[in-house]
């Protein structure tokens, strides 16, 4: 491994350095976005590192990630592949790493016209309804029994529901009992994708598969695709047997399709299932821990909604618009906590000067999100949770504030990011105005564990085990 350093007008990478820190080489296997933004602070905000055959290249300031997403967009817009992801030929169908081409395009368009455009979203509404009922109900059991709720197990049932009922018209988890095998998966698949891979840096190594990364992933994927491929068999025996599709919804779009085969909706389902539903339950989680620590915005979080939409209801997708203080803890929730610290690896597909310095062609370019988040140079009390930031400023997460980009920018921002927001507003707004909260133990809202963990998106590294009470 080199340190190739960050030298103003230097052709990159001119290096070697030597690493000015032991402990950071050991720190990025594990804590890659704290050890990076440490070495940015030093270093400055663009820094290349030479792994084997790799160069990486990390932002870590809103200028530089600026000039990555928006004024150098089209040189940047191919995705730095892991080899985690070579599985069941996953690459070559799926949105989030083909590169920039028409089938690309095509199942960005497909996705957006079935799933996230504003039309769509506003005439599914009534699904997000049901199945914000079926959490606020399984909460209210929990309440009544006493026990406490394990919140990323709650909203992941929600979020995986609410997406196999828009896709397939039917509920993939059933009980809170059998999330976790469907969550286990998904949580595995991200970790092995962020996992640092020596495959991914000495192609020598990628028929080896050394650490089994390719091979743990090819399983955990796989049991997704099959169930994926069952549920589309069941309906095209449905569709044989009755002559024609009632269902309403993306699966009989998609085989009506004549663009799409079965392969293409396996591929796009896992895609959509994976991405769409660990980073909605770690910013959950994340914002649920916040809150429940921290009295004042909680408290003000309830007034708002109170005064808004009435006690002890849950939020619709109307009265979103008029809760700007719920609105700002979920902004202050990713400056924190960005559920994908480093954004999906781009590739340079060209030679391209940024910031005085020439990446080059192939290199893999990360934007440290998290960083960016927590640098005290562009936030005022940079590690302090304080939803007031953001009550009086046009900030926004929509890809065009470079302070504040967990969704990415340009032509590869998320494609979910108008569910995302929708189902975060939904079901944070319905958990701080349904119930009132406190911690497991012992009920003083004071030590919760704050430490993350890292996979390609950024969890808590202990669950949130909170004990609701109805609002009545
Ligand atoms: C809190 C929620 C979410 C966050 C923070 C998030 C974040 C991100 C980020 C950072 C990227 C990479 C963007 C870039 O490289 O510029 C991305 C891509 C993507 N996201 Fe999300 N996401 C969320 C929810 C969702 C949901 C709900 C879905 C779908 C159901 C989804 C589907 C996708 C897809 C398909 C891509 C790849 C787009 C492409 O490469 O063209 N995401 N997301």
């Amino acid at each position: 491994l080199q340190w190739v350093g960050s030298r103003r007008r230097s052709k990159l990478p001119p290096g070697p350095y030597p690493l000015p820190m032991i402990g950071n080489l050991v720190q990025l296997g594990t804590k890659p976005h704290q050890s990076l933004a440490h070495l940015a602070q030093i270093h400055g905000p663009i820094m290349s590192i030479k792994l084997g055959q790799v160069t990486t290249i990390v932002v870590s300031s809103p200028h530089m990630a600026k000039e990555v997403l928006q004024t150098h967009d089209r040189s940047f817009s191919d995705k730095a592949v892991p080899q985690a992801v070579h599985v069941h030929n996953h690459h070559n169908h799926s949105v989030a790493f083909l590169p920039v081409s028409p089938l690309w395009r095509h199942l960005r368009k497909i996705s957006n016209q079935n799933l996230f455009s504003n039309n769509t979203l506003d005439s599914n509404q009534n699904l997000r309804r049901n199945k914000l009922h079926d959490l606020i109900n399984d909460i209210h059991q929990s309440s009544l029994l006493g026990e406490a709720v394990d919140i990323g197990k709650a909203v992941f049932k929600t979020s995986i529901n609410l997406l196999s009922n828009t896709m397939f018209s039917l509920d993939l988890v059933h009980s809170a009992g059998s999330v976790g095998d469907f969550k286990d998966l998904v949580v595995n698949i991200m970790e092995e994708c962020g996992r640092p891979n020596l495959a991914d840096f000495f192609p020598v190594l990628k028929i080896i598969d050394p650490q089994g990364i390719r091979s743990r992933n090819s399983v955990y994927a796989g049991k997704i695709i099959h169930t994926f491929r069952d549920l589309i068999h069941q309906r095209l025996k449905l569709r044989e047997d009755q002559g024609l599709d009632s269902n309403n919804d993306m699966l009989n779009t998609l085989l009506n399709s004549q663009e799409m085969n079965q392969t293409m909706i396996q591929h796009l389902a896992l895609t959509l299932f994976v991405a769409g539903t660990d980073t909605i339950t770690s910013t959950l989680e994340w914002a649920m821990a916040e809150l429940v620590q921290n009295e004042k915005a909680m408290s003000k979080a309830k007034q708002e909604l109170e005064e808004i939409i009435g006690k002890g209801k849950p939020v619709e997708e109307s009265d979103i618009a008029k809760l700007p203080y719920l609105q700002a803890v979920i902004k202050e929730t990713f400056r924190l906590h960005p559920s994908v610290p480093f954004l999906v690896p781009r590739k340079a597909n060209t030679n391209v000067e940024i910031g005085g310095y020439t990446i080059p062609k192939g290199a893999h370019v990360l934007v440290n999100v998290w960083a960016i988040g927590r640098n005290s140079s562009v936030w005022e009390n940079a590690k302090v949770f304080s939803p007031e930031r953001f009550l009086n400023t046009n900030i926004d997460v929509k890809g065009g504030n470079y302070e504040l980009t967990p969704f990415g920018g340009g032509r590869r921002i998320c494609l979910g990011l108008p569910l995302a927001m929708r189902m975060l507003y939904l079901m944070l707004g319905s958990l701080v105005n349904c119930f009132n909260w406190k911690l497991e133990e012992d009920g003083m809202n004071m030590n919760m564990n704050m430490e993350d963990k890292f996979g390609i998106s950024l969890r808590k590294a202990e669950p949130v085990r909170v004990i609701p009470e109805k609002v009545m």
